[in-house]
């Protein structure tokens, strides 16, 4: 075989009863899920903003955030149904750290056993604030202790025309954004959509099961190729392949991070809050479009931009990315004041 087991893992059932989390947060991530598909399915006319940092470390910095944005949700959730990125597997272009879930600590070698831990923790601990956190679902395999905690779950770009991952999505009791792909293909990425919304038949645990589909997967915009796919242009032929599918709760979430926000080849953090009020105002003059677009996904962290991870002296442990640049905690707080505004309007 082309591997060496390094050590024996806990299983999920005891990373479960070693950091469980209470009736009362099972209860919130039911409520959210149900807030989220009724945004999904236009019973609910609020916007999904699906927020937070890149990647969820260091964890102090993280509950930092979720303590700042749990207040702002307090100002703003008339308006806007506010979700907290705690993504805590990170896929790579080529190679790189892969969140935290691997490597607790990305100075030191990973640990899967310690990341599984500091995950959970770190999760349960969002949930119990009283905020739905989202992640990727990017290690499927190893899913179970994480997924049952998310109120939205994204299927990355560099996984969204993967058959796993389509398969996965369409038995998850949770609402699911789908990325398009790196290369852009929004009939693919629709295609994914339409995969996730079927029933499949697969192996699991030995047996064979037939997942439910799932009716409230959806796109994402997240642009391609150093280009951004906000457009009314893009938005409408998303609209145009969903209707041939006959795609059910058709929706649209837009990433204004990721390709979106690419600047001559370099991801613009700041560019992000202008994308979104962009976007609500070429929305203005198409209301079956405005009607699709359900939310916004952003990267923000407490300080702005990114720091590298290897070559930082000394690391800001502070809330500064060590993976993809975000909006800064003011910004941000700026922003989502002004979004809720604009919509409320
Ligand atoms: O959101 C994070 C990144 O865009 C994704 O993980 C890819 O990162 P990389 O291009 O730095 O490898
Ligand atoms: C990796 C991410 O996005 P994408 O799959 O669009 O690159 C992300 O949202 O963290």
């Amino acid at each position: 075989m082309g591997y060496r087991i390094v050590k024996k893992l806990p299983t999920a059932d005891e990373i479960i009863e070693a950091l469980p989390l209470s009736g009362a947060g099972y209860a919130s991530i039911n409520k959210h899920r149900q807030e989220i598909e009724a945004i999904l399915s236009g019973e609910d006319n609020r916007l999904l903003v699906i927020v937070g940092p890149c990647s969820a470390w260091p964890d102090t910095a993280v509950i930092e955030y979720a303590k700042r944005l749990k207040a702002l949700d307090n100002k703003v959730n008339h308006a806007l149904k506010l979700v907290m990125r705690v993504y805590i597997q990170k896929p790579r272009t080529i190679k790189g750290w892969t969140g935290p879930v691997n490597q607790p600590d990305p100075l030191s070698p990973p640990d899967i056993a310690a990341g599984a831990m500091y995950c959970r923790k770190l999760m349960t601990q969002v949930v119990e604030m009283g905020l739905p956190i989202a992640d990727e679902a990017l290690f499927t395999h190893n899913a179970r202790g994480f997924i049952e905690l998310l109120s939205w779950v994204a299927i990355g770009a560099r996984s969204s025309e993967d058959q796993e991952h389509r398969i996965f999505a369409s038995g998850i009791d949770c609402p699911v954004g789908i990325k398009n792909p790196t290369h852009g293909s929004l009939k693919i990425g629709v295609n994914s959509v339409v995969a996730a919304q079927h029933s499949h038949y697969i192996v699991l645990d030995g047996n064979e099961v037939e997942t439910d589909g799932n009716p409230y997967a959806h796109i994402v915009l997240r642009g391609s190729n150093d280009k951004p796919n906000y457009s009314v242009e893009h938005i409408r032929e998303v609209a145009e392949n969903y209707r041939k599918n006959e795609v059910k709760n058709p929706a649209v979430v837009i990433d204004v991070s990721h390709d979106n926000c690419m600047i001559n080849g370099v991801k613009d953090h700041n560019a992000q809050a202008d994308i979104i009020l962009k976007v609500i105002d070429d929305l203005a003059s198409e209301p079956e479009l405005k009607k699709l677009v359900k939310g916004f996904m952003l990267e923000s962290f407490i300080k702005p931009g990114k720091q590298n991870a290897e070559t930082a002296n000394p690391i800001d442990l502070g809330g500064l990315s060590i993976t993809d640049p975000c909006l800064g905690w003011e910004a941000t707080e700026e922003l989502l004041l002004k979004l809720a505004t604009k919509i409320s309007k």
